[in-house]
């Protein structure tokens, strides 16, 4: 279970988020729906230790942590980022081994193997040495996928994961989502779109612009 407690989030002046509470579940799906600016790709980036919080309380796996002005760095939350950010000039192989080995200091041989399982999960071990580019955009977000795995994460978060797709490939990554779920993995997905939300919910949080 995930909790958050008086998440506070300010931009300057600008108030994000005051006060502001959630809980979920592991093994749900968590829609966070909302207009454009209400704070939703924020929320994902803190969890994932990409923004950091003015104050709250997280509590996780029955750990409580109290954290004020400071970045939740315990990488609980792989990121799927919108329009997938996947490296051009990188092979499929390489996007997903290049930041556990030069960052996280991964040993290259199980990176390798590591992503090498991701993409038999997906579908993808006939594309290890593709392009981005000649990948489809269905392609290109399971690439995405298998890339954000490979902490493994105890969730996935997704950022406005259908904006790059048209209306089959969005069905696609519902399907994606919900087979995920069902293997057990608990997923945090950020969209304004309605529909989308409700195939895949367990729980929609919604977000509104402040005034
Ligand atoms: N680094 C930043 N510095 C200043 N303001 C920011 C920063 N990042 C986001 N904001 C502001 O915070 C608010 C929330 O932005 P955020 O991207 O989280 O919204 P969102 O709900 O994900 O919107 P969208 O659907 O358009 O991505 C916006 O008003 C945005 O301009």
């Amino acid at each position: 279970m995930l909790e958050i407690k008086n998440l506070t989030k300010k931009f300057g002046d600008k108030i994000i988020f005051d006060q502001f509470n959630f809980t979920f579940n592991d093994n749900e799906v968590l829609v966070i729906l909302g207009p454009s600016g209400g704070g939703k790709t924020t929320l994902l980036r803190m969890l994932a230790g990409l923004e950091k919080i003015d104050e709250a309380t997280i509590i996780f796996n029955n750990e409580s942590y109290d954290l004020k002005n400071e970045s939740f760095d315990k990488n609980i939350l792989g990121f799927v980022f919108q329009d997938f950010q996947l490296f051009p000039h990188k092979t499929v192989l390489e996007n997903l081994t290049l930041s556990p080995i030069y960052t996280q200091k991964m040993n290259k041989i199980k990176a390798i193997d590591k992503a090498r399982e991701a993409l038999e999960r997906l579908d993808l071990s006939d594309f290890e040495n593709a392009y981005p580019y000649s990948l489809s955009g269905g392609q290109k977000q399971r690439v995405a996928l298998a890339r954000a795995m490979m902490i493994d994460p105890e969730i996935i978060g997704y950022d406005e994961p259908t904006s790059a797709l048209d209306t089959e490939l969005r069905d696609q990554v519902a399907d994606m989502i919900i087979e995920n779920k069902m293997l057990g993995m608990t997923q945090i997905v950020v969209t304004h779109d309605p529909i989308f939300a409700e195939k895949i919910a367990d729980q929609i949080l919604k977000v509104n612009p402040r005034d």
